[in-house]
């Protein structure tokens, strides 16, 4: 697998990629001083198609573009001698350049459970027909594969036990060995200084289950991907949708690197990559930059409903030994959420005194003034988490946008040349909150679709994966999700929390989802926003540095990255314009709302509203929680340079 590493050990390779500009036209369209930048940097680089170390790879046919994706801290400055793109005239555009492309013969977007399983189910039909010329390349935004993973995670074994049935077997060499048996379930509701034992319903059961870091578990399935011979390709960030003419997905293409902030090109500027292929998979998981666009060009929700969502803050903390309880899982509702807030605690144990503890909290909170961060930090202090994580050491934070809106808000999830999978379409089943197996699983039957769709194509015309939508609704994943649908939504009642715990009780013991009616999400988390004015001002309490951080502490246990001088991936058109639209009714929310400080308002007297709108991009942490909640949907979360974002650590 190429690794950020190796990127950084092939930096050269990325600027050569300049001299491999072959077309006529594209040659034809730069000025000799434009090309001769090209060719100077050229010169100094290693032949793009140079052997890569893995042998796994090393027989197949690969993409006649860079293997390993350049990342920003891992680029070079280059030697005075070299003429600086940045001496290129001002009329230069990045976009008149040609791309390279490479066609394949399926092309899976994100490299999460969803992606890697659909990749590994391809190549193992392939590998049964005596195929090896089918070639499945995946595309990860993330430097390393499970970098970008954040889970709880206590995962059902299904998919995995079909995909990969000796996953855990002592006599494979390979097996997975994070994996920490369930022992035993606690559920409690909290109020300020009680904790009261609730029967937890039949969903919660864990036996059975394992709890595993699914950023070392998503690592694991790269490798098992590159076995079987998926072409896998992490620093790729997939940034641009491609249509045939006809309307059908093309492939994807990654984004330029080396533009400035200013968008004109730098030293280090490599043109993006298109991937063409039969049939392109978007597994982004929740709330996919590519996967809102085909969501809207082909109108996937025109019979569901919106999608909902939580987000969800985390740490990994090291306790002490006689705190451990191995296998241990609890999970908490109430107290720190207010009434009307719907969400829950966990805290599992698992390896070696490591336990995983977090909070959810659904992104329909009406209060601007809450911070889902400084809810967590509240919650850590309640003694049934305190207790636990006192004398320990917290070795890890993330946070990430989770998909809530279950059966109702599945959208179609085929279209002309690719589909959804995972939280791309949003399977999890949020009572039992697990999302991992049902996005295996998805992967696998898209990829039993595909395979089948693609043995009967004999024309070169779109492909559409009929079969998979047939395979979803007749497999677990549908009808684990249609039992549970009522739950979520039962929460919106007046009741808040009382009435949907009632209600849940209600569908989880007795009725079971055999009901005819279908409870519906009453908004879209945006627009459930009260203004500012309307709701009680939360004060959050000084962090002692000891159970609870500040919040750029937390940021710096990420890994998080970006280069400074690109164009802001948080993309808002007028930055003055979304002072004046959301700053006097919300007074700051997207401060408030980012787990991790990327957005401030910074008092200015010079401007109408006394502030001046801030995004300190660097910070992101990929949770995609602006692109859902900013009131006004005006910031649009783009993948930032590949390589870039956190470096998350059994998260
Ligand atoms: C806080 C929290 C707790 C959870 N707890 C549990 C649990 O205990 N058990 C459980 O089973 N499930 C749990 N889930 C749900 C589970 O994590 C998800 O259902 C699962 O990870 C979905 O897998 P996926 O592959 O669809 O998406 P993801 O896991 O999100 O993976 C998507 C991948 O695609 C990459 N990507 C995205 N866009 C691009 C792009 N444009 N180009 C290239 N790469 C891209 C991302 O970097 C990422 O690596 C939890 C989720 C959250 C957020
Ligand atoms: S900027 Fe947006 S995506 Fe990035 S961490 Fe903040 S809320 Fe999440």
């Amino acid at each position: 697998m190429a690794t950020a590493a190796a990127a950084s050990a092939r930096l050269t390779t990325g600027l050569c990629r300049l001299a491999t500009i072959s077309s006529a036209t594209t040659t034809s369209s730069l000025t000799p001083t434009q090309l001769r930048g090209f060719r100077c940097l050229a010169t100094t680089s290693t032949p793009i198609n140079a052997p890569r170390s893995s042998p796994a790879r090393s027989s197949r046919r690969r993409p006649a573009a860079p293997l390993a994706r350049v990342t920003a801290t891992a680029i070079r400055p280059l030697s005075t001698t070299v003429p600086r793109l940045d001496t290129l005239e001002d009329t230069f555009e990045p976009a008149t350049i040609e791309r390279e492309s490479d066609s394949v013969d399926v092309c899976i977007v994100g490299g999460g459970p969803a992606g890697l399983a659909a990749a590994i189910r391809l190549k193992q039909l392939a590998n049964e027909a005596g195929n090896d010329e089918f070639r499945v390349l995946l595309l990860e935004k993330a430097g390393e594969i499970g970098a970008h993973i954040l889970s709880g995670a206590v995962i059902q074994p299904t998919a995995i036990d079909e995909l990969l049935p000796d996953w855990l077997d002592e006599g494979n060499e390979s097996r997975f060995e994070g994996a920490t048996p369930a022992a035993g379930d606690k559920m409690r509701f909290l109020t300020k200084g009680m904790s009261i034992p609730v029967p937890a319903p039949p969903q919660m059961h864990n036996k059975g289950n394992y709890i595993v870091s699914l950023n070392e578990f998503t690592k694991w399935l790269g490798e098992r991907a590159e076995e079987v011979g998926v072409e896998v390709y992490p620093g790729f960030a997939a940034s641009e949708v491609l249509y045939h003419a006809d309307g059908s997905v093309k492939g994807v293409a990654t984004n330029d690197l080396g533009i400035a902030r200013t968008g004109k090109p730098k030293e280090t500027f490599e043109r993006g990559m298109e991937f063409h292929a039969r049939i392109t998979l978007f597994g982004e998981g929740c709330h996919g930059s590519l996967s809102k666009q085909v969501i809207k060009k082909f109108d996937l929700r025109s019979e569901s409903q919106p999608q909902t969502y939580g987000l969800g803050v985390k740490e990994v903390w090291e306790v002490q030994p006689e705190k451990f309880k191995k296998g241990e899982i609890v999970h908490s509702m109430g107290y720190p959420l207010p009434y009307d807030t719907y969400g829950g605690g966990w805290m599992y144990h698992f390896g070696d005194n490591l336990v995983s503890i977090g909070l959810v909290t659904a992104l329909d909170y009406t209060n601007p003034w809450l911070s889902p961060y400084g809810e967590f930090q509240k919650m850590k202090q309640h003694p049934l988490y305190r207790d636990v994580l006192e004398g320990g050491k917290c070795i890890s934070y993330g946070a990430r946008a989770i998909i809530e809106g279950g059966f109702q808000s599945i959208p179609k999830v085929a279209f002309p040349g690719g589909a959804l999978i995972g939280d791309s379409a949003g399977f999890v089943n949020v009572p039992k909150i697990k999302g991992s197996h049902n996005a295996m699983k998805s992967g696998m039957l898209a990829a039993e679709a595909t395979w089948t769709a693609l043995q009967g194509s004999t024309d070169s015309g779109a492909v559409f994966l009929y079969d998979y939508e047939d395979f979803l609704r007749k497999s677990f994943i549908w009808r684990e999700l249609k039992e549970v649908r009522n739950m979520r939504p039962s929460f919106h009642t007046p009741l808040g929390i009382y009435g949907g715990i009632m209600y849940s009780g209600l569908e989880a013991f007795i009725l079971k989802g055999r009901v005819p009616w279908t409870l519906k999400h009453k908004v879209t988390d945006h627009e459930a926003t009260k203004p500012a004015d309307q709701c009680t001002k939360i004060e959050y309490p000084k962090p002692d540095g000891k159970l609870t951080f500040d919040i750029l502490t937390s940021v710096s246990r990420t890994g998080t990255n970006h280069e400074e001088d690109q164009p802001v991936h948080l993309q808002v058109k007028d930055w003055d314009k979304h002072t004046a639209e959301t700053y006097p009714a919300f007074k700051g929310l997207e401060n408030r709302f980012c787990p991790a400080g990327v957005y401030e308002y910074v008092d200015d007297p010079s401007k109408p509203e006394g502030v001046r709108f801030q995004i300190n991009a660097q910070n992101c942490i990929h949770c995609k929680t602006c692109d859902i909640k900013a009131p006004n949907q005006d910031i649009n979360w783009q993948v930032p340079q590949g390589g870039e974002g956190p470096k998350y650590y059994m998260t």
